[in-house]
């Protein structure tokens, strides 16, 4: 049985689940422990009495650590990346893409120890000195979500590591796999004991534990928005510091000056990669009438050259929605739409393969209006409809009338209308010519309105929410 990670020793928690493979039902890709309030609260103790001493680590020693982290993540990607195609149900090079990434998020880390910098500036009162210097937390909670399984861990552990703070990491109760080898991987990396504890098990118990601990000094989470509304009003209550990353509804204006197959890979990739279970899927395909039908057309014809089958088979394209309860939601939009009124195009029906697994086939809706539930609300699976706009005017004002603000994109060949696009998209992100979907790990991440809450993930912006500052005044 993998079990937890707590004061530098693997330990075993009060009960254990099977952790299944989505793309094959029968085989269990691992037993892994489950911890209950007490042992959660056991590791956060652990990591209150560990911090004092990693925020005063040398920029060398969170070098090594965080390095060696990447260095071992790369290494073994092919491997890693089969276990998160076998427990999350992305595609083998979907699963090594992620792998890589966390790797190199671990590696931009290390660097960003040896960047931290202060300012020093003159008091306006004769011979004082100040410096700003940022400090470590404390304790962050760490709480994830089951589809990105190794990335969002590693983009939320690595800076908190990176900035002195000590870290309790709870991984969705999906995907504990990948949550633990990077425990393991942690445990050989030179990290004191107690620095980071990995705490596997159901959010209402661990989960609930790190929001009302008062030695958690703050938590990052990413996942759904009532979860995120949960996080924010129970840490605002004990004024512990939050912050948070959550749905999206992003659009992808296609304008008819756009390049058609440009645009339609755009659009595909964007939308049904990862089988849609991405906070920043294009869910919302926004065309404009010159080539509404073309693109459509062309659209379904690349839908039906996609093979929707187990992630680990050769070729394929389209992995296994995450559980049975996300493919009861995503046909349940489906429905929903036809009975909008929506227009089903393509797809939309549960697959039967070779292994018993959660297969859906990308569903494109046709016919479609923003006030729509499939349209407004996300549903996080291999579902995007398209809206028919008469100008780029209407297009970005659909594009921004939406409670989310993650990610947004157009394709376009003007220059005019990119510009005016990127400014004027009411989003955290916006893409010209490239997928919504699909970032790079060295810049910031994060949304508007409803999407996020707190400063950006990712990049140097981290270590906004990862520090706090101090003021010092000096008169020598
Ligand atoms: N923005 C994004 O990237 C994501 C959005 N979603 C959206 O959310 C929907 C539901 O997915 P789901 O996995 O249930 O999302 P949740 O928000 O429930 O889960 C995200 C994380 O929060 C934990 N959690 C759940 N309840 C609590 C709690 N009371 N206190 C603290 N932590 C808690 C979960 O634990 P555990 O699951 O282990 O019990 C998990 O680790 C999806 O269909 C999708 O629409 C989902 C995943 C990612
Ligand atoms: O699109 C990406 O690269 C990141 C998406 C993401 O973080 C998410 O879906 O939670």
């Amino acid at each position: 049985m993998n079990q937890n990670y707590i004061n530098g020793r693997f330990v075993e928690g009060a009960t254990a689940r099977d952790n299944i493979n989505p793309s094959d039902t029968s085989e269990v890709v691992g037993v892994y422990t489950q911890a209950n309030a007490e042992q959660t609260r056991e590791a956060i103790d652990v990591a209150d009495k560990a911090s004092i001493g990693w925020a005063q680590s040398t920029p060398q020693q969170r070098f090594d650590v965080l390095d060696t982290i990447g260095t071992e993540l790369l290494a073994r990607k092919a491997e890693l990346g089969e276990l998160l195609a076998r427990e999350e149900g992305k595609t083998l090079p979907e699963g090594i893409g992620e792998t890589a990434r966390a790797g190199q998020i671990f590696k931009f880390f290390a660097g960003e120890a040896l960047r931290l910098s202060g300012d020093k500036l003159a008091s306006v009162r004769p011979g004082v000195e100040i410096e700003v210097v940022r400090e470590a937390l404390g304790v962050i909670g760490i709480i994830t979500p089951w589809n990105f399984p190794i990335a969002i861990p590693a983009w939320k552990i690595a800076p908190a590591i990176c900035y002195g703070n000590a870290v309790v990491f709870k991984p969705a109760d999906l995907v504990p796999g990948c949550g633990w080898a990077l425990a393991d991987i942690i445990s050989r990396s030179g990290l004191p004991e107690g620095v980071f504890n990995l705490v596997m098990g159901r959010g209402s118990v661990v989960g609930e534990e790190i929001l009302t601990n008062p030695k958690v000094k703050g938590v990052t989470f990413t996942g759904s928005v009532a979860t995120g509304q949960h996080v924010a009003a129970t840490c605002a209550g004990r004024m512990a510091k939050f912050q948070l990353e959550m749905g999206g509804k992003n659009p992808l204006i296609v304008l008819d000056d756009a390049n058609l197959d440009i645009a339609v890979e755009t659009a595909v990739q964007g939308a049904f990669f990862s089988t849609g279970q991405r906070c920043t899927a294009s869910s919302r395909l926004i065309v404009t009438e010159g080539v509404h039908d073309q693109f459509v057309a062309a659209v379904i014809k690349r839908l039906e050259s996609l093979k929707v089958d187990n992630a680990l088979s050769d070729g394929v394209h389209i992995g296994p929605v995450v559980d049975e309860s996300q493919l009861a939601q995503d046909m349940d939009y489906i429905r929903i739409g036809q009975e909008e009124g929506a227009k089903l195009a393509f797809g939309g029906e549960r697959l039967e393969r070779a292994t018993k697994g959660f297969y859906l086939s990308p569903a494109l809706f046709t016919e479609t209006n923003n006030s729509m539930r499939i349209n407004r609300e996300e549903i996080f699976g291999p579902v995007a409809s398209i809206i028919r706009v008469s100008d780029y005017d209407e297009a970005l004002s659909i594009a921004n009338d939406t409670e989310f603000g993650l990610s947004s994109g157009i394709c376009t060949t003007s220059l005019k209308y990119a510009s005016d696009f990127k400014r004027n998209a009411k989003a955290g992100m916006a893409m010209v010519n490239l997928p919504t979907a699909g970032v790079d790990y060295h810049v910031p991440f994060g949304g508007s309105k409803g999407s996020s809450y707190g400063s950006r993930e990712q990049g140097s912006y981290a270590a906004e929410f990862f520090t706090t500052v101090k003021t010092a005044y000096i008169l020598p």
